[in-house]
């Protein structure tokens, strides 16, 4: 097991008698990439504001670096990196000079600054852009300006509020390539918010589904998957040529198989466990021509809406 980054012990922030987040508990280990998800006002923001310690829980810890952020809020903000979603630069200064400006304010000498500066602009992809104002960087250079500007004080833990947000699909790529690399190369851990489905999937090494201040299940896809579709242990998709009734019958015989669709240009066949080799043999034995046999995987989209659907049934 991993070294505890962050953790969260029964949180809870009211706000007017309404829970914005309602005992939530967490741990994230240190080198992970986890993806806060879930709808607007879930209580995302919220929960980043009371790690950072600039929002007091009405009960329960929160510790970031094994300190508690609300006792410690700046030995916390010395070690954590922030992006906010709505974040802003000085638009008349250029890049390196916001980094700059960035550094002095944490406290470091002009050299280290401006040698760190260039370093990190050459990182995120910006170098032919240092001595261009900030005003005219588009919204995906913005967000790896930003993400250079929380990498000036070399934190070991980056929480990013909705970092994709506005820019295009190559920006976007670029984005997440760069959060991926810092996290395997510089071991830094990567908090993220985000209602991009597929996006998070893509880098997060796990996600948390946030709804209505509690979270309602958290792990990587594949245990969320389980979790989730538990009752519908497996489905295998299936492209065969002609499908009889004689194979239908056949195939509903099999040891494991639940149930049978046809999808017109497909079938799908609900099983407890795998039994893809006997399936592709009953096919084959039926003279039927087998095109195409596959395990269907769920991916995070699937999970979201359905624990969204679930949510909003209750
Ligand atoms: N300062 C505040 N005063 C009163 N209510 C608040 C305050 N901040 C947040 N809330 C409420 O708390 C709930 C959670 O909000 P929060 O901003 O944390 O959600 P979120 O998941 O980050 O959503 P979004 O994606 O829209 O930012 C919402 O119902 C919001 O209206």
């Amino acid at each position: 097991m991993g070294e505890p980054i962050i953790e969260l012990n029964e949180i809870t922030k009211k706000y007017d008698n309404q829970f914005a987040v309602d005992h939530l508990s967490l741990t994230i280990q240190k080198g992970e990439i986890f993806g806060l998800l879930g709808p607007n006002g879930a209580g995302k923001s919220t929960t980043i504001l009371m790690m950072l310690g600039l929002s007091e829980p009405t009960s329960g810890g929160v510790k970031v670096c094994g300190m508690n952020s609300t006792r410690y809020p700046l030995e916390v903000k010395g070690r954590v990196g922030y992006l906010p979603d709505d974040l802003g630069f000085y638009e008349q200064m250029t890049g390196f000079e916001n980094l700059v400006y960035t550094a002095y304010l944490n406290g470091l000498n002009k050299q280290v600054a401006e040698k760190r500066a260039m370093d990190l602009l050459y990182r995120v992809g910006l170098l032919d852009a240092a001595n261009k104002k900030a005003g005219k960087y588009s919204r995906g250079m913005k967000q790896r300006l930003g993400l250079a500007d929380v990498l000036m004080k070399d934190p070991e833990v980056i929480i990013l509020d909705e970092p994709t947000l506005g820019i295009d699909p190559e920006g976007v790529r670029e984005l997440l390539k760069l959060i991926k690399e810092l996290n395997e190369q510089e071991n830094i851990t990567v908090l993220l918010s985000s209602h991009q489905l597929h996006q998070v999937q893509q880098i997060c090494d796990r996600v948390g589904i946030f709804v209505k201040g509690k979270l309602l299940a958290e792990g990587n896809i594949e245990s969320l998957a389980k979790q989730l579709f538990f009752e519908d242990t497996l489905v295998i998709n299936v492209t065969a040529e002609p499908v009889s009734q004689a194979l239908i019958e056949k195939i509903n015989q099999i040891n494991g198989v639940n149930r049978f669709e046809n999808l017109g240009d497909s079938i799908e066949i609900y099983c407890d466990f795998d039994v893809t080799p006997t399936i592709a043999n009953t096919i084959i034995q039926e003279g039927a021509k087998l095109y195409h046999i596959t395990k269907k995987d769920y991916g995070l989209d699937e999970i979201y809406h359905r624990y969204f659907e679930g949510s909003e049934a209750t």
